[in-house]
C-alpha cells in the first residue's frame, strides 16, 4: 500500500466497513487498521483468509461479521456486536454495492428490489443503527460510498445509478438531521477503480481507452487511491466538512 497521511484520532476509533474483506472496501479495511483503528467489516463470504493476512501484516487484526446486508434484522446485530467488541462505532463506511448491469426493458420487481436492498436500503438501515451509539458518543463520521456513474449519465445499469443519486439526497438529509450531535454524514464517489472484479467483469481495453481519455489525470484508480480520502472524511480533520459529495475520480470530464 503507498504511503498514507497519519491521522491521530483514528487510532483506537471503533470503524464499521460493509464489504471490507474485498475490492476497494479491503483497502479501506487495511487503511483504517494501520491507523490503528478497531475494524469491524460485514460481507456474504468466508473472510479468515483476509482477516489473517491483515493481522500478519498489520498487527492488528479486523472482526469479521459474516452477514448479508439485504438482512436487515442481521445488519443491525452485527453492528451491535461490533459495537459491544470495539465501543461505539464512531465511523461508518457504507461500501458494499452490487452494480450488476441490466437493461432496462429486462428490469422486473424482484430485481429492482433487490437491487435497491444493497445499494440504497441497507445504507439507510446501517446509518439508522449507529447514529443513537454516535449520538450517545458525543460524535461520529458516516461516509456512504456512491459513484460517478450517475452524474456521467452512463447506462447499463439504472437500478444501481438511481440508488447512486438516492444516496446523495440521504447524505445530505441525514448531514443536516444529525449535525447538531457532531454526526457529519458525506459522500464518496469513485471514478472508474480497477479491481479484480471490475477488470474480470468490465473492464474491456476499448472500455478503459475510452475512460482514460476523459479522465484529466491519465491513470487508472486503484483501489488504495480511495484510501486517503476515506480516512480524511472518518477523521476530525475534516471536522468542518458535512452533507458533501467528495469525486475522486481522476478529473472526468462529463460531456453531452
Ligand atoms: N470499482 C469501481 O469502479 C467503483 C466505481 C464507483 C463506485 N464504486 C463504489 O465503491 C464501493 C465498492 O465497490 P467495489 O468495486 O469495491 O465493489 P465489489 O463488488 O468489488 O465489492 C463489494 C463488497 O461488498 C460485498 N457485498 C456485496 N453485496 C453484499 C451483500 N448483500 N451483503 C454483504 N456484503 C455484500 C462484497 O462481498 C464485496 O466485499 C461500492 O459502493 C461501489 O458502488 C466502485
Ligand atoms: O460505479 C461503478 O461501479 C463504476 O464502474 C463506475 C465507472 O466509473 C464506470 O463504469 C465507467 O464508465
Amino acid at each position: 500500500m503507498s504511503d498514507t497521511a497519519i491521522f491521530p484520532d483514528l487510532k483506537g476509533a471503533s470503524v464499521f466497513i460493509t464489504g471490507g474483506g474485498s475490492g476497494i472496501g479491503a483497502a479501506l479495511s487495511e487503511g483504517f487498521l494501520r491507523q490503528g483503528a478497531k475494524v469491524a467489516f460485514v460481507g456474504r463470504s468466508d473472510a479468515s483468509a483476509f482477516v489473517a493476512r491483515m493481522e500478519a501484516e498489520t498487527g492488528n487484526p479486523p472482526l469479521f461479521i459474516q452477514c448479508d446486508i439485504t438482512d436487515i434484522p442481521a445488519l443491525k446485530s452485527a453492528i451491535e456486536q461490533a459495537a459491544e467488541a470495539h465501543g461505539p462505532i464512531t465511523t461508518l463506511v457504507n461500501n458494499a454495492a452490487n452494480d450488476q448491469r441490466h437493461a432496462t426493458l429486462d428490469v422486473d420487481e424482484e430485481f429492482w428490489d433487490w437491487a435497491q436492498a444493497i445499494n440504497l436500503k441497507a445504507y439507510f438501515f446501517a446509518c439508522q443503527a449507529v447514529l443513537p451509539g454516535m449520538q450517545a458518543a458525543g460524535g461520529g463520521s458516516i461516509v456512504n460510498f456512491t459513484s460517478i456513474s450517475y452524474m456521467m449519465g452512463n447506462s447499463g445499469y439504472p437500478a444501481y445509478t438511481t440508488a447512486n443519486a438516492g444516496i446523495n439526497g440521504m447524505t445530505r438529509s441525514l448531514a443536516r438531521e444529525f449535525g447538531a450531535d457532531r454526526i457529519r454524514v458525506n459522500a464518496l464517489a469513485p471514478g472508474w477503480v480497477l479491481t479484480d472484479k471490475q477488470l474480470d467483469k468490465w473492464a474491456t481495453p476499448e472500455a478503459l481507452a475510452a475512460h482514460l481519455e476523459r479522465q484529466c489525470l491519465k491513470d487508472h484508480l486503484a483501489p488504495q487511491d480511495i484510501v486517503g480520502s476515506t480516512l480524511f472524511l472518518a477523521s476530525a480533520t475534516s471536522r468542518m466538512i458535512t452533507g458533501q459529495t467528495l469525486v475522486v475520480d481522476g478529473g472526468v470530464v462529463v460531456t453531452g
